[in-house]
């Protein structure tokens, strides 16, 4: 698509019914109908890395099929997503479950190809270890990149079973790679047991601000967003939500839940809070339909992508106007 032409957007849901037809994301076009897309939604059908409950790699397909009921105008951040620029469904990215280090190469080589065509990502995993290569290949482009990383876990651990690339290890690597801007790491939403107290002493010296599940409950939205903006600043952000820093209520459907968390409702505001964010990609994680019920997590997951996926198409089409009124 040229930049001035309609962005194609979602199948009509008053003349084909929303339950009809093959899912992509929010029943937007998908990427081959297109050409090039300005957002891209891709899937990471991949969970060979996760220490205890396996099934995310059916994520990116349930949050696909829960998203056939978004409507194309989100009025909590006063914007029509899909009209504002080419959002598209690429499909999935095919990732051997047998070879880890093969599948995060794979990853980064994949989301090079479409960051190159000058989209933007929101990838639906997969789990956790898929954050790795989205970070390598977003920072080939922006250089290290602010990082908000929602989530029950600090996934800065070391490795597991001698393992360096895993769900639990994804941003220790980032950081040791250098791909991560350390004056503007936070994670939001963790809670529940650690390993031991230097988990957090190690966390802290690699540069991350903490943000409890108690602290959001405790400070409110409103609050917890406007710290987080002005630690962010306008530096290029990646948002990794890991759909684990929801309480196991509002999404049972994950592989390692922790009680105390976020309601979904608190994790949209903070997003919604986050809008005028220079945000330059987004993944969300860790859903794994065969522990949900009634879709609530996939639910949950779709709202989330849609804020995401709000906050780009705003900033990209405030971007085309500035550059078309120069
Ligand atoms: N990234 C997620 N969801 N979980 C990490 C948990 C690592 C552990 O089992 O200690
Ligand atoms: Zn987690
Ligand atoms: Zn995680």
């Amino acid at each position: 698509m040229s930049s001035n032409e309609t962005p194609r957007g979602p199948v009509d849901s008053s003349r084909v019914p929303r339950y009809a037809g093959p899912a992509t994301f929010a029943r937007l076009p998908r990427l081959d109908e297109v050409g090039r897309a300005d957002v891209a939604v891709v899937g990471v059908p991949f969970d060979s890395g996760v220490s205890y409950r396996p099934g995310a790699r059916f994520g990116g397909n349930a949050i696909r099929e829960a998203s056939r009921l978004l409507r194309p105008y989100n009025p909590a951040q006063d914007a029509s997503p899909f009209a504002l620029a080419q959002v598209a469904d690429a499909g999935d990215i095919a990732a051997n479950p047998f070879n880890i280090n093969e599948a995060v190469e794979t990853v980064e080589a994949a989301a090079d190809d479409l960051l190159d065509t000058g989209a933007r990502l929101m990838t639906l995993g997969g789990d956790h270890t898929i954050a790795l290569p989205l970070l390598r290949s977003v920072a080939k482009k922006h250089g290290p990149v602010a990082l908000l990383h929602f989530d029950a876990h600090l996934d800065t651990w070391d490795t597991y079973f001698g393992a360096e690339y895993t769900h639990g290890t994804p941003f220790r690597r980032a950081v040791e790679e250098g791909i991560l801007d350390t004056s503007a790491l936070s994670h939001v939403g963790t809670r529940g047991p650690l390993y031991g107290k230097q988990d957090l002493t190690d966390d802290e010296k690699m540069g991350f601000g903490i943000v409890t599940s108690a602290d959001v409950m405790r400070r409110g939205v409103d609050e917890i967003a406007d710290q987080l903006r002005q630690r962010i600043g306008d530096r290029p952000l990646y948002i990794s939500i890991d759909i684990d820093v929801l309480d196991p209520a509002h999404a049972p459907g994950t592989g390692t839940p922790e009680a105390g968390g976020l309601t979904s409702r608190e994790l949209l505001e903070i997003l919604r809070g986050l809008s005028s964010c220079h945000l330059v990609s987004a993944d969300l994680v860790e859903v794994a339909p065969a522990y949900d019920h009634a879709e609530i997590t996939s639910v949950a997951a779709s709202h989330t992508a849609y804020e995401l996926t709000t906050i780009m198409s705003r900033q990209i089409a405030a971007a085309k106007a500035d550059k078309d009124a120069k």
